[in-house]
């Protein structure tokens, strides 16, 4: 990461300040084109750093799985799991260590885990018979294309969403939109960015997007907007780490969707752009939510990984 770092000030000075959206300071001080996971094909050494450090990240910060948190979407009916319905799935899921923390913390939820991510990735995992004694399974998937799990209780996506601007992480999100159920939900494990104030730990982070990916953490109101844009709304909020605004972000189909995909009566539909409204007071004209929401096309400083 160091060298994508010292290239910020040349990088910023070619183009004129402005907040990078496609190439990053990373593209200048490797020279080239790819983007960090596309290169890292390439980088296999740095694939393979990569993954390990973001398996280990967290270790010695507050965990999601620490029993503060409420993980009651995850559970599941005697229906769902006498019909084999997948409790989680886990997009992007790195080397799978969430979901083998996940089990650890509460053995007690029955229900399929999936996790998914490239080939690439899912080649380094050394724990395969730890994974499917956990009754976890490996998918290999793009999260670009068409999510191939459907109907799961839980999308859990831990650190991927900050990893992309805003016009991909609409397609990821919406790629799972489309294969939601009713009564899925998208669960987004971000930071959370505050209007005002951020913390060091929270700007760093953001920095790092910025450097590597070109991308960004979000505000609550940014997080709204993006999922309105896949079909999606934010249901609750669960912080579970104050210094980093780590947060679970409870996201479930808006109404619209809903009645589009299940059939079933229009009569709130009305009530999407209002909910915006209401929560953020917010302009958020429908002219530009509605058409988004149909339109399927479309530690320490150092400590910070993408
Ligand atoms: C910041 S890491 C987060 C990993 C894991 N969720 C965690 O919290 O430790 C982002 C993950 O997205 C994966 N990824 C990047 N591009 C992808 C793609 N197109 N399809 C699926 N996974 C992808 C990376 O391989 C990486 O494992």
């Amino acid at each position: 990461m160091t060298p994508a770092y010292q290239a910020i000030p040349e990088y910023l000075s070619n183009t004129r300040y402005a907040n990078p959206t496609d190439s990053a300071p990373f593209n200048l001080a490797y020279n080239t084109d790819m983007r960090v996971f596309e290169w890292r094909k390439h980088n296999p050494k740095n694939a393979e750093a990569g993954q390990a450090f973001m398996a280990a990240q967290r270790m010695g910060q507050r965990s999601v799985w620490d029993g503060q948190t409420s993980v009651k979407e995850f559970e599941m009916s005697p229906e769902d799991l006498q019909n084999g319905r997948v409790m989680m799935c886990d997009v992007g899921g790195g080397l799978g260590h969430q979901c083998v923390e996940f089990r650890k913390y509460r053995p007690d939820l029955q229900g399929r885990i999936i996790t998914e991510d490239l080939e690439l990735v899912q080649n380094m995992i050394s724990n395969r018979e730890e994974l499917s004694s956990m009754d976890i399974s490996l998918q290999t998937h793009n999260f670009m294309e068409e999510q191939p799990i459907k109907g799961a209780k839980v999308y859990y996506l831990r650190n991927v969403i900050h990893n992309w601007n805003d016009e991909p992480s609409k397609t990821i999100l919406s790629q799972i939109s489309k294969a939601m159920a009713q009564d899925s939900v998208v669960i987004l494990d971000e930071v959370v960015m505050p209007h005002m104030g951020a913390s060091w730990k929270q700007t760093s982070m953001d920095l790092a997007m910025m450097t590597m990916l070109a991308a960004k953490e979000r505000k609550q109101d940014e997080f709204e907007k993006l999922l309105n844009g896949a079909g999606l709304t934010i249901r609750e909020i669960r912080t579970y780490d104050e210094d980093y605004g780590d947060s679970l972000i409870i996201a479930e189909l808006l109404p619209a969707r809903v009645d589009e995909k299940f059939e079933e009566p229009a009569a709130v539909v009305e009530q999407s752009p209002a909910r915006v409204d209401e929560k953020f007071e917010e302009p958020v004209a429908k002219e530009e939510s509605l058409p988004a929401m149909v339109d399927e096309k479309s530690g320490e400083p150092a400590a910070v990984v993408v």
